[in-house]
């Protein structure tokens, strides 16, 4: 059977109404199969909170939950389908947040290429944001590259607010290169997520979808009430005690009696 894009369970998940048993507001669903209006125009997923974006977290993990190979090597754990999805993710949401960790060690697009082909009318691209208190964002990645020729959103670079002169100098270099620096208080190298969620509210930002990696995937899971839903990929491997997982230090803040 030929799949409805974007899958089904993404919008019923995503949009408003999903968690309630009243229907939520009606979906008009992209079939490739009777395709004739390349306008069409997926919408996004709006927060409980006014205050904060809706906040997917979303990523793939081997079943023994690592994301990544020995030494941050990336893996290829979702599969084309799964791939696809998580692309029909990335233009239902506003923006598209990495930590530095990832920026420097997969040099990502973050964009939709992965969907089916449009004709007459673009996908929505989300604006790349990428946690990085220290400013180590290279100048020639791909996200800036991307912005300069017209293929990608200005990346937007979350730093921890600094009077040092080094940082001050980072954020010049990068402003100049494209990017867009967003000072937020942070302690020790982490961002506050709850100051973030409202800082980038504030700055127009209705829904986002966290990508990683593992510290980021960390402090989202640990900071109560500030995902709204997460999507897992789960490939079936096992990547080995040494590779790159998230979940070390997390206790459950559900109650639930280890047994
Ligand atoms: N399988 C998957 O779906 C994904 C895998 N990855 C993998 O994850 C690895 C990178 O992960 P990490 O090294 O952990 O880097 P990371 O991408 O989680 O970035 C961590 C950095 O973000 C900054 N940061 C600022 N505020 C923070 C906060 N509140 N919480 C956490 N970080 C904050 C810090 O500078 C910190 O060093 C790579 O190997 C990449 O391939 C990344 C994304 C998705
Ligand atoms: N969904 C998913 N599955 C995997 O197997 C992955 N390795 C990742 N990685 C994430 O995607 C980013 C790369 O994006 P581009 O292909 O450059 O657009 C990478 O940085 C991780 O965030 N995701």
């Amino acid at each position: 059977m030929e799949q409805l894009f974007p899958p089904v369970f993404l919008l019923r998940t995503l949009l408003p109404g999903h968690n309630q048993f009243a229907p939520g507001p009606p979906v008009a669903l992209y079939d490739k199969r009777s395709d004739t209006n390349d306008q069409y125009k997926i919408p996004t997923p709006t927060s409980p909170d006014p205050a904060k974006p809706y906040v997917t977290l979303t990523f793939a993990q081997s079943l023994d939950a690592k994301i990544a190979g020995v030494g941050g090597k990336q893996l290829t754990l979702s599969g084309k389908d799964s791939m696809v999805m998580t692309h029909w993710m990335r233009t239902m949401h506003d923006a598209i947040m990495i930590g530095i960790g990832t920026a420097l060690n997969d040099n990502p697009q973050l964009n939709t290429r992965h969907l089916p082909a449009l004709s007459g009318s673009k996908y929505h691209l989300p604006r790349p944001i990428i946690l990085d208190s220290s400013l180590r964002l290279p100048l020639d990645c791909k996200l800036i590259q991307n912005y300069k020729e017209g293929r990608g959103r200005r990346p937007w670079v979350i730093g921890q607010v600094s009077e040092n002169s080094d940082w001050v100098t980072r954020k010049q270099a990068l402003e100049a290169a494209g990017a867009r620096v967003i000072e937020v208080k942070g302690e020790n190298g982490r961002i506050s997520i709850p100051v973030l969620l409202t800082t980038l509210r504030t700055l127009g930002i209705r829904s986002l979808m966290v990508e990683g990696g593992a510290q980021v995937i960390r402090s989202f899971f640990a900071e109560a009430n500030s995902v709204n839903t997460i999507i897992v990929t789960v490939a079936p491997t096992f990547v080995g005690n040494d590779g790159v997982g998230y979940g070390d230090d997390l206790v459950s803040t559900a109650g639930c009696a280890v047994v």
